[in-house]
């Protein structure tokens, strides 16, 4: 499986659309060998949708002589009504692009016999050949196009009753009301989406973190629908950061580290669309001077040049796909660059961006959390005590200790009239989303608050719990969760910033970040970024990349020009 981790959903989209571009080009499909696309619905692919939109506009891309098959439709919902997926499909991607009416599947889900219907849909796949690719998005349950938890992972074409979740998830489409979403649906199976000779997921978002950890990290469980990829030998997960959020650190590593180490070992010239690698490098390969892109950089180092350095990338990003022979598209479609600034790298498969540094990211979450349109304050469950400065607060030994088992509910550590979430038993929301008064614990005693911090508040990133009822805070709504989920998920970097801010006035062990943390599995993060605002320099020329045994300096040449970029894979 290969998984490859974006920025944003928007680098999502992109890559993905590219991918999916490049696949039909690669194909040469013509009337009678016809390329068989198996399409999502969802918010995910809307911008997948656009691309390809776009794409076929410029005449980089034709549909004539590809087919479609949709993943899905409700059961009862009129054909017309705007939120039936065939009005879906029809709105983002049919109505604007030249595929032929006969060559569009869709589920009908007022059919009369609606078992029929669905036999006469893996009929007409197994028809067809099969499907080639089948790009699919998942819900935050895992389900892959209505496949619930506990659907078969050997399942075909069939009626679904939708879970709770689902329903849940679904009903921002139908006004957030619940009652108004469909409760059946017709939908391809697991083993009609595992039977595709490939799989594309894309995956976003932080309420898809868990889903994707259960995805990549544990066995194959038709309790998460979409872990079926596991056993296909050609499936794809493009996902944002924010949908990495439950996976290891060393998962993330070495999955971006693929794509960095194949780019040093195999060069992107010998690495096919779908990830097949030819041969390896020769020193031929880098007889022209090339410039290193900031994705060459090792994750997170990149974080002093990253800024300075997206301006080359785009500069020179764009001239270098188009001059590049070796593109797995013969067809010259590859040259344009997109028009928003994401997608002005070039083709972002071809020329991966670079891994953002915690700290871009950090200022990227804080920032999209100011001009949220539900800042913390606005949330009707739990209530923020503003900061008090500058007053002494001492915790008592332990209150906050982090290496605890959370089973220990919420204890608190009280100061005068507040008191402060210390420790949390809420195990609704994984525990470092939760706002940490942590970072107080290794240096035991906090001695003061200090003048005004940098960002915001400190004690924005603590719940009072004089008025925290825990039962308050499940969410009764889909919008309550997301509003809930980004403000936990917030609080976790803006306490960040507290972290860095409180190092100016206290004082800091001598032995720190050896002992106490070091022990704490859950704080790898912190290892990395001690109490120091300084970004290491980092002088490309020096950058080796080491993973396992392998470790390869940069040839000298390559420390001029050029983008690097490859698709990444791992089987
Ligand atoms: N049946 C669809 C799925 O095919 C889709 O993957 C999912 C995710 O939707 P979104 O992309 O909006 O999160 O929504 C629905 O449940």
């Amino acid at each position: 499986m290969r998984l490859i981790i974006r920025d944003d959903p928007k680098a999502v989209a992109y890559y993905a659309a590219n991918y999916v571009r490049q696949r039909i080009n690669e194909f040469k499909p013509t009337r009678s060998r016809p390329f068989v696309l198996g399409l999502p619905t969802g918010s995910t692919p809307v911008e997948v949708y656009w691309h390809l939109v776009d794409y076929y506009k410029r005449g980089q891309v034709s549909f004539r002589h590809v087919i479609t098959f949709s993943m899905d439709e409700y059961v009862g919902l009129p054909r017309e009504h705007p939120e039936s997926y065939c009005a879906f499909m029809r709105r983002h991607l049919y109505d604007h692009i030249n595929l032929r009416s006969e060559n569009i599947h869709m589920l009908d889900g007022n059919a009369e016999d609606l078992a029929a219907e669905c036999q006469r849909y893996e009929d007409k796949i197994r028809e067809v050949g099969g499907i080639e690719l089948f790009l699919g998005g998942i819900g935050p349950d895992g389900h892959i196009a209505f496949n619930e938890p506990g659907s078969s992972l050997e399942s075909v074409t069939r009626v679904k009753t939708l879970a709770y979740e689902t329903v849940l998830a679904n009903a921002r489409f139908f006004g957030g009301d619940v009652n108004k979403v469909p409760k059946l649906a017709l939908t391809v199976g697991v083993g009609t989406v595992r039977a595709a000779r490939e799989v594309l997921l894309i995956i976003t978002g932080a309420h898809k973190a868990v889903a994707l950890a259960k995805c990549i990290e544990e066995g194959v469980n038709h309790m998460w629908t979409v872990s079926v990829v596991q056993l296909h030998p050609s499936a794809m997960i493009v996902c944002d950061e924010d949908a990495t959020l439950e996976l290891h650190v060393k998962t993330v590593r070495y999955f971006k580290s693929i794509e960095q180490v194949q780019e040093q070992l195999i060069g992107r010239q010998h690495i096919g669309l779908k990830g097949s690698i030819s041969k390896l490098a020769s020193s031929s390969d880098h007889a022209s001077p090339r410039r290193v892109s900031a994705s060459a950089l090792p994750p997170f180092e990149a974080a002093s040049n990253s800024e300075e350095e997206t301006e080359d990338d785009d500069g020179d990003a764009s001239q270098s796909a188009s001059g590049d022979e070796d593109t797995a598209d013969n067809n010259n479609l590859l040259a344009d660059s997109p028009s928003d600034s994401q997608a002005a790298r070039t083709d972002d498969f071809l020329a991966p961006a670079a891994p953002p540094s915690r700290r871009s990211f950090r200022k990227r979450a804080l920032s999209s959390y100011e001009s949220s349109p539900n800042p913390a304050s606005k949330l009707p469950k739990l209530s923020v005590k503003s900061a008090e400065p500058n007053q002494p607060t001492t915790l008592p030994p332990n209150a906050n200790d982090d290496n605890d088992d959370d089973d220990d509910d919420s204890r608190s550590a009280s100061t005068g009239s507040h008191s402060y979430l210390a420790a949390t038993g809420n195990h609704h929301y994984p525990r470092y989303m939760l706002p940490r008064t942590s970072g107080m614990s290794t240096m035991g005693e906090i001695h003061a608050l200090g003048p005004s911090p940098p960002i915001r508040s400190p004690a924005d990133s603590m719940v009072n719990l004089n008025s925290y009822d825990n039962s308050s805070v499940y969410p009764a709504t889909w919008h309550e969760y997301e509003d809930q989920f980004n403000y936990f998920y917030n609080c976790h970097f803006i306490e960040q910033d507290y972290y860095d801010y409180l190092a100016g006035s206290t004082r800091r062990p001598d032995n720190y970040g050896e002992e106490d943390i070091a022990n704490d599995d859950d704080n790898d993060d912190y290892m990395e970024e001690p109490f120091s605002d300084e970004i290491p320099n980092v002088d490309v020329a020096d950058i080796d990349v080491h993973m396992g045994d392998v470790s390869v300096a940069q040839p000298a040449a390559e420390t001029e020009l050029c983008d690097a970029s490859s698709d990444s894979s791992t089987t």
